[in-house]
């Protein structure tokens, strides 16, 4: 990407899946450092080793830094000379979320407002942060500790603007991530074991890694302060879901175990009311941030004419994958790939 041509670019919650797909398309662009910025030390040996042995002459253009997003001062030092950065560090697990939500609020929310107050200090120039669906009308603490991140992106983009751009992506059900439904239902097969189905009739949207990448680039080249984008993605259900991890992995079976915690029938990429100010802008909605100031009285007197859109943009109205297109869909996935060749496929997931 030209656009970081020269750049130095700060990825927080570096070590994850996102961050490898980062490293995968930026690493060998004319960008001159990507710093890596995470908790874990073992995830950033693994990765530093995983660089020198795939391409140690790029390795040098990838630091590493360990620290946590609630830690303002560690965020800071790492913004500083940082030109851009991508914000994927978060508790995103729905289970562990739940049963804390303070920790939710302490790295989604807290966290996310430590990263952006660095950005603008330090003046990096953008700022992509990464939200998820289940932050459109939330029903569980990882869902709403998002939406409130949503809510600390908009108004630091407010504080920034002129300085520092800062935008959101949001994303649908990222495929094979790490614990999720697909490497499960792989690893039941492998075992002999009967797809354990919570409500085949349930949708998710599905993208792959390389479409999330793909998003926060498109948010960075495109970005006004406070932008809010999502990618266009078709969904399908999880009863086709499993019928296509089997038709491409061998028949198991399936036993409905019901809906979870916590769980949606289907998900928002796009509210109605977002939807009313969403600019179609190809493979993707932009959808601008409210530009109303702090004015009472254009909140509570003078009011707006239309204030939805008729539908949201959910899962379930969203292009409906049947099974062969599920199949084609998954087959994009590097990790189902891998597995059908006979690589690795025991994980939890990328
Ligand atoms: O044994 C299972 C587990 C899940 N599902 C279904 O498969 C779909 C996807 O489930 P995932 O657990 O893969 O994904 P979720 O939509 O629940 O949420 C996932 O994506 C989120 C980000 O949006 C968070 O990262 C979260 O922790 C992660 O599980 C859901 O409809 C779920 O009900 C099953 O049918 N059987």
């Amino acid at each position: 990407m030209r656009a970081l041509k020269g750049k130095t670019l700060l990825i927080t919650g570096g070590t994850g899946s996102f961050g490898s797909t980062v490293l995968r398309h930026f690493l060998r662009s004319e960008i001159a450092e990507i710093r890596i910025f995470s908790r874990d030390e073992k995830k950033q040996d693994d990765m530093r080793h995983r660089l020198q042995e795939r391409c140690p002459e790029l390795a040098g253009k990838v630091r590493f830094r360990i620290g946590d997003v609630r830690d303002a001062r560690a965020v800071r030092d790492a913004a500083r000379g940082a030109d851009c950065i991508f914000h994927a560090a978060a508790l995103k697990q729905v289970p562990s979320c739940e049963f804390f939500p303070m920790e939710a609020v302490k790295t989604n929310v807290i966290g996310t407002d430590n990263v952006l107050k660095a950005a603008i200090d330090e003046g990096v120039e953008k700022v992509v942060c990464l939200s998820t669906d289940k932050a459109a009308y939330p029903i569980n603490a990882m869902g709403t500790s998002k939406a409130m991140m949503e809510k600390v992106v908009f108004a630091n983009a407010r504080e920034g603007a002129g300085r520092t751009t800062i935008c959101c992506t949001r994303y649908g059900n990222v495929m094979c991530s790490r614990g999720s439904v697909i490497p499960l239902f792989m690893g039941q097969i492998r075992r002999g074991e009967p797809l354990t189905l919570t409500d085949p009739a349930m949708t998710r949207f599905l993208m792959n890694l390389d479409e999330a990448v793909d998003l926060v680039q498109f948010a960075f080249e495109h970005a006004d302060p406070g932008d809010l984008f999502v990618q266009k993605s078709p969904a399908a259900t999880v009863g086709d879901l499993a019928e296509a991890v089997q038709r491409l992995f061998g028949r198991t079976g399936v036993r409905v175990i019901g809906t979870r915690h916590g769980e949606k029938l289907f998900e928002t990429l796009m509210t109605r009311e977002e939807r009313l100010r969403a600019e179609d802008m190809g493979d993707y909605f932009r959808v601008r941030a409210d530009s109303r100031d702090l004015n009472y009285d254009k909140f509570f007197v003078d009011g707006e004419v239309q204030t939805q859109a008729d539908e949201a943009y959910t899962s379930h109205n969203t292009r409906r994958l049947d099974v062969e297109g599920t199949m084609s869909k998954l087959l994009t996935a590097d990790y189902v790939k891998r597995a059908l060749e006979g690589g690795e496929s025991g994980g939890e997931g990328e």
